[in-house]
């Protein structure tokens, strides 16, 4: 120990070594005396650099197969003491602490370790703790260290002598390394040890579920019988809950595929079930339901008519359950009061992750709502239009729905043209002639029309009301239209796409 003579010193500890020697030679070229871990050393070394060991600053051996070695305050005093202040560079000598004033630091490649399908205990060594540490010593006193964390950025031209600005990007870059870091450790441990998934969505991917670590398990559902949850079944859960919960009156909610196929809102639940059920028995079948009443009995036992390998409410009776808990492969899960969805809700693509706020749920204020065809939507027509403006923010874009009071009877989901979705809708509705009540047809659409076509096609089947946020540039077309065919339309003003 006492090394405070030499230096300053760049102190380089790194797992990934290519292009060491590179910022070596400019950190030497800038005065810089080297100080390394083993490995590092040894490389440096290798290609003809002279290098001060860190066990000579610190006086102390690296032990435990590389568990400690920079963890010392001779390395983590030289890399937090403010040099602008006396009393830190006064303990800095007065200690002996080795004046580092670079650090260039990359990690146990943990990640890769995870990947390579190593055991456990390879894994858990894996986990670098003295470099993080050092980072995070070094971005936090940036305006006196420089840090660096990506071999990137080892060729980088204003380097050594950038502005202060440039230490704090460096910084900033050196905190979500190590936080993303963490986080990977936090999902190995988390994700494969609790959550493992019977496989993901095909059975050749395996899954697991990497729980909020703050969020109680399945966010407070309960399960109260059934198989174990899918990888499926939880996407489609999530959507059909999202979809449900838009409603106030008693409703029903069959999904398949993360898609509503069949909603109803009615005055009782078991009267929504069956309108929901009607919206499309065919795909209704292995499908997830959601109710948002509490089931007794008599809607227990229509429940278990069809197969279904979720089903969701507030609350079940002990006959309901005794009924449902038959069959053993549906899997029941009870909302508890007062739930509500993430406010935020997060994706992970290849380009980093996605945050949004999540769509809130509709509010339908008729003053906000703009007519404008000639013919004018009476209180029925309105209210079938709000029901449907509801349901249709749960499908996938480009979504239409096609309904007649509160229910539907034709979803178009996912179509990449806006009239193929009302085509698809309308298949639905054509499939239902013989059981469907009649009365007008109400459509909506999660996004404007951009020409009339869509609507034309409408007219064809027989819609007769159109709520859509309106907004194309094509509008005065797409009203000419609904107001040659006898349609009449609202603007909500607002879009809601779901991809
Ligand atoms: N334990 C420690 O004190 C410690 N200090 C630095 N490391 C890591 O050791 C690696 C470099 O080791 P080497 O130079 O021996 O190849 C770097 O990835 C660095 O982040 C450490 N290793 C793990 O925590």
């Amino acid at each position: 120990m006492g090394n405070n003579q030499a230096g300053p010193f760049a102190l380089l500890s790194v797992s990934d070594k290519s292009g060491l020697e590179s910022i070596a030679q400019r950190l030497v070229a800038a005065g810089y005396t080297l100080l390394s871990t083993g490995g590092s050393a040894k490389y440096l070394r290798a290609q003809g650099f002279e290098v001060v060991d860190v066990s000579s600053v610190t006086g102390f051996p690296e032990i435990m197969d590389g568990r400690v070695k920079t963890l010392h305050p001779a390395v983590h005093g030289g890399l937090l003491a403010k040099r602008k202040d006396p009393a830190h560079m006064d303990a800095l000598h007065e200690h002996g602490l080795a004046n580092i004033e670079v650090l260039v630091v990359n990690l146990y490649p943990f990640e890769s370790t995870v990947a390579s399908g190593a055991e456990h205990e390879e894994i858990v060594e894996n986990i670098d703790i003295g470099g993080p540490a050092m980072l995070r010593a070094a971005a936090k006193n940036y305006e006196n260290i420089l840090v660096v964390v990506d071999p990137n950025d080892y060729e980088r031209g204003d380097l050594l002598e950038g502005p202060l600005s440039l230490r704090k990007e460096l910084a900033a870059k050196a905190f979500h390394h190590t936080s993303r870091y963490d986080e990977a450790i936090w999902t190995y441990l988390v994700g494969r040890e609790d959550g493992a998934l019977r496989y993901g969505e095909n059975p050749h991917q395996k899954a697991w579920l990497v729980r909020e670590p703050s969020a109680p398990v399945l966010r407070g559902l309960k399960q109260l019988s059934g198989k174990e949850l899918s990888y499926n079944n939880l996407l489609d859960a999530e959507a059909a809950l999202a979809a449900v919960l838009e409603f106030d009156d008693p409703s029903a909610v069959v999904v398949k595929h993360t898609n509503p196929c069949g909603v109803a809102s009615q005055r009782e639940i078991e009267t929504a079930f069956e309108h929901g059920l009607a919206g499309d028995p065919v795909s209704a079948f292995g499908g997830i339901l959601a109710l948002n009443r509490k089931v007794e009995f008599s809607l227990a036992q229509k429940i278990s008519r069809t197969f279904w390998e979720v089903v969701l409410a507030p609350g079940f009776s002990e006959e309901a359950l005794d009924e449902l808990s038959k069959k053993k492969n549906v899997r029941l899960l009870e909302i508890p009061e007062g739930f509500s969805l993430p406010p935020l809700q997060s994706r992970i693509t290849a380009f980093g992750t996605l945050k949004q706020e999540a769509d809130p749920r509709i509010r339908w204020e008729i003053e906000g709502l703009e007519v404008p065809t000639k013919l004018k939507p009476d209180r029925e027509t309105l209210d079938a239009m709000e029901f449907l403006w509801r349901v249709v923010k749960h499908v996938k874009s480009n979504a239409i729905v096609v309904g007649a009071g509160t229910r539907t009877f034709g979803v178009g989901a996912g179509q990449m043209s806006r009239v193929d979705a009302v085509e698809a809708a309308l298949r639905g509705v054509a499939a239902k002639s013989e059981t469907r009540p009649s009365g007008a047809l109400v459509l909506a659409s999660d996004a404007f029309f951009p020409f009339a076509d869509g609507v034309e096609k409408a007219a064809e089947g027989g819609v007769r009301a159109i709520v859509q946020p309106g907004g194309s540039k094509r509008d005065a077309e797409v009203v000419e239209a609904c107001d040659a065919l006898g349609i009449t339309m609202v603007f909500t003003g607002t879009r809601h796409f779901k991809h």
